[in-house]
């Protein structure tokens, strides 16, 4: 927020970080500094420094192990009067931060410069790609793991400074242990100067594993009585008891962002867990718009592959009946549950997944678009049989069912005549939305196709190129 008065800076503004590495000279910085989104939990709702003229807060990270480090510069301080004081910035940032950002600027210097060269990402390395000609690695570890531990408590001012509403973990929390952490890291190839790590930190994100109570139905078979007693006994290890997983904080650097690398790590953590036996669903803690739209394509693009999810069916057998409650059966539900269940994803979310994916297959002439309905008539020329209105209408009447359920008390406040008004307008936003999700996966998936030479149906650029040309050899030949 701009401000007139000369020893007010907007701390967005001010504050600057950079990841850095050693070198010769001293320290280098790695790609380009970037600003945080958010400080208005660290320095106030109006995101105002007060006392400072040309203030500048650097905060610099080593790009390898994130050892940081704070400096303030300003050209002139406010002399304390009164109650008006400079703001504290030392004092307020050592609450989030450990004491080693403090260090002297040449002590920093000393340290990431000693190093040892064959340092490695704490935890294990659970997975490596390749993304736009750069090998990337996740590594995964517990936050009970010291060497876990600091490179959270070195890194998680990044939570209040990029996710709104975002709170870092407490780290010494008992139940430490029910979070597990994976660390996103460019790793550049065998290095060419060998004084330097290979590691460039890129982005993180945190899962915390919820038991899973199910109500008990008696009779429990035996082996569920047998861990409830050895529960109650404490001699059981809780790690293995069903639980529910959620996805808490999830960023990748402003330097690393638009490159396909958050749908990446999303992807790797939920195969993590479609594979956890102990997990039973995956969810995520209060995601954002664009977090959302990452995780919607990055699910439907998982249950895609899936033959079973390929099977699911709009059933157009259903008869649309005149009054009365919307048929439950549009799409089977025993397959339906058995497919969710697989995929471990929660009720809402495979829900929606699932309608887009059945959007997406309705014919050309009754799938709503991203246009509007004007425009729409003019692209899609072809006039809709019978089947394919019935088809679209049970697609739509589903929609609106799950829709209405989700509603229900909002909805309830409503005249009927306002209700159904309401309930239309909410299915025609939906659609419009899923179109925008469809359009953006297509998208995607163009431009990673792109950035791995393939063309988008999965062949080898250069062979598609080849039978391009071969293509309009023959064209001329016929024309001859
Ligand atoms: C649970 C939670 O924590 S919610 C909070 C989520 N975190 C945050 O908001 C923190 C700050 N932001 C971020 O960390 C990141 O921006 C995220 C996690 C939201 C998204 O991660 P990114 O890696 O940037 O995602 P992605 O690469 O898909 O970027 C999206 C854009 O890049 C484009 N893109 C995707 N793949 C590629 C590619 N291979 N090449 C070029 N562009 C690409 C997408 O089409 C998309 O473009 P659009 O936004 O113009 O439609």
């Amino acid at each position: 927020m701009a401000s007139d008065n000369p020893w007010s800076t907007p701390s967005n503004d001010a504050l600057l970080l950079s990841l850095v590495a050693p070198s010769p000279t001293g320290v280098k910085t790695i790609g380009h500094s970037f600003h945080p989104k958010f400080s208005y939990s660290i320095f106030g709702e109006d995101e105002i420094i007060f006392g400072y003229q040309e203030l500048e807060i650097n905060l610099r990270f080593n790009a390898s192990d994130m050892r940081p480090n704070l400096s303030v510069t300003y050209s002139k301080k406010f002399p304390a009067v009164g109650e008006a004081e400079p703001t504290d910035i030392h004092g307020i940032l050592r609450e989030l931060m450990p004491d080693v950002a403090f260090q002297s600027k040449g002590d920093y210097e000393t340290a990431i410069k000693t190093l040892r060269k064959d340092w490695t990402p704490p935890g294990e390395l659970a997975a490596t790609f390749l993304a736009q000609g750069n090998t990337f690695e996740v590594w995964k570890g517990n936050l009970a793991d010291t060497a876990v531990k600091q490179l959270v408590k070195r890194i998680q001012i990044l939570v209040p400074l990029f996710i709104e509403a975002g709170t870092p973990i407490n780290l010494d929390d008992p139940e430490v242990n029910q979070w597990t952490v994976f660390f996103l890291y460019q790793k550049s190839a065998a290095a060419g100067d060998a004084s330097s790590n290979p590691y460039t930190f890129a982005g993180y994100a945190t899962a915390y594993r919820f038991f899973f109570l199910r109500l008990p139905t008696p009779p429990l078979s035996p082996s569920e009585s047998d861990v409830e007693k050895a529960v109650l006994s404490q001699d059981f290890d809780l790690s293995r008891l069903p639980c529910r997983t959620r996805i808490a904080q999830f960023i990748i650097l402003p330097p690393f962002q638009q490159k396909g690398l958050g749908p990446k790590l999303y992807s790797h953590i939920f195969k993590e867990y479609i594979n956890h036996p102990q997990t039973v669903e995956i969810t995520v803690e209060d995601p954002n718009e664009a977090f959302d739209d990452l995780r919607d394509i990055a699910d439907l693009q998982y249950l895609r592959q899936l033959p079973d999810f390929q099977q699911l069916r709009i059933n157009t057998d259903v008869v649309i009946p005149k009054t009365g409650p919307a048929p439950d059966n549009i799409v089977k539900k025993a397959a339906y549950d058995a497919v969710r269940a697989k995929a471990k994803m929660a009720p809402r979310q495979f829900a929606r997944v699932l309608e887009m994916h059945l959007m997406s297959q309705l014919a050309d002439s009754v799938r709503p678009g991203i246009n509007f309905p004007e425009e729409e008539k003019k692209v899609t020329s072809a006039k809709a049989t019978r089947e394919q209105e019935h088809e679209y209408r049970l697609w739509r009447l589903m929609l609106k069912k799950r829709l209405y359920q989700h509603n229900r008390d909002a909805l309830g406040e409503l005249e009927i005549p306002d209700r159904i008004a309401k309930l239309d307008e909410t299915v025609s936003s939906v659609e419009f939305d899923y179109a925008r999700l469809l359009a953006k996966a297509e998208d995607q998936q163009e431009k990673e196709a792109a950035a791995n030479g393939l063309a988008a149906n999965g062949k080898r650029k250069a062979e598609e190129d080849a039978e391009e040309a071969s293509a309009s050899k023959k064209a001329r030949v016929e024309d001859a």
